[in-house]
């Protein structure tokens, strides 16, 4: 297998109040890969770790075949581009082009061409301090900057929080330009549905600090449905015998409403059963999460 592009063995951090992990997770290179989860599951901290920020107490973190915080990691951080959640304060007197001249120094690939066409994408005015910039200016800015040294691996906690609709859709364009170089990899966190159907090709869901699953985003959306069911005169369904069955509500006289989470299995079941397929919607990436949420939590 090629080799990955984020591997993360038996990654444990404790915290007062919150334990991360274990953690075990392969993200592949070449594909962009979305954490998804509630607030408070883990998603910044697991990006903190990655970047060497803060330590775990157990376990290791590879990005691009090296592993984190073992060795000088200035080499493999020139491969990587940031995008933390908050902005940092200590920033705040600096003029954007003034820790743009700071930071260039650090990325021998740094393309100025490049920086300056983001910049003029997004409508970014560098002469101002941070401070005074707006949160979705700033949040431009950052993304600006964390790509202009084309990296190999891009870190983005979540991109387009503060983001207006236009600024949006031009990050969603020029991270689908970034992507068609083949070879460059984004683990994004996300809370917005669109954009994680937009962009992503993998989903992670991230729930009180363990992962609970990583799909491939095509077969997860086509794998929930809602299905509308008619049971005619039978008054004793074995609704959990149905594949991936979820829940069961009625509607109304004979009529049922069944979530089920293997789509394709349970059609194929029911076409053998009793019940008969009147309706069927896919779920959205929301209420998969929302039911998978229920599971780990034993609701
Ligand atoms: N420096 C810290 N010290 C102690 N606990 C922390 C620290 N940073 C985060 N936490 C705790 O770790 C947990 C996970 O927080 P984290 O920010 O990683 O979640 P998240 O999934 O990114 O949330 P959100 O979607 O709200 O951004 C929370 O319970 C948070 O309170």
């Amino acid at each position: 297998m090629e080799q990955p592009a984020i591997k993360i063995t038996g990654l444990v951090q404790k915290r007062e109040q919150f334990e991360l992990g274990p953690i075990e997770l392969v993200i592949p290179k070449g594909y962009v890969t979305a954490i998804i989860g509630p607030n408070g599951s883990g998603k910044s901290s697991l990006f903190r770790l990655m970047l060497n920020l803060t330590k775990p107490d157990l376990g290791e973190i590879e990005l691009l075949g090296e592993k984190v915080g073992v060795n000088d990691d200035h080499l493999l951080k020139q491969k990587i581009g940031y995008v933390p959640e908050q902005a940092i304060d200590i920033e705040d007197h600096l003029r954007a082009e003034q820790k743009t001249d700071f930071v260039r120094k650090w990325y021998p690939q740094w393309d100025v061409n490049r920086y300056q066409e983001l910049l003029r994408r997004f409508e970014v005015d560098t002469s101002r301090k941070l401070g005074r910039m707006s949160k979705g200016m700033r949040r431009k800015y950052d993304i600006s900057l964390a790509m202009a040294h084309n990296p190999e691996l891009l870190l983005l906690d979540e991109p387009s929080s503060g983001l207006d609709p236009i600024a949006w859709k031009t990050m969603i364009e020029v991270i689908h330009r970034y992507m068609e170089q083949g070879d460059r990899t984004v683990l994004m966190a996300s809370h917005i549905v669109d954009e994680v159907k937009r962009l992503a090709d993998y989903i992670v869901f991230v729930i009180q600090g363990k992962v609970i699953g990583m799909y491939e985003k095509d077969t997860l959306l086509e794998s929930w449905y809602v299905l509308y069911l008619d049971a005619g005169d039978n008054r004793h369904v074995d609704w959990r015998a149905i594949p991936g069955f979820q829940s069961v509500e009625s509607t109304g006289g004979s009529m049922f409403k069944v979530v089920t989470g293997q789509a394709q299995e349970a059609q194929s079941w029911l076409e053998t059963s009793e019940l008969r397929v009147i309706g069927q919607q896919k779920l959205e990436l929301d209420e998969i999460l929302q039911r998978l949420l229920e599971q780990v939590r034993g609701v």
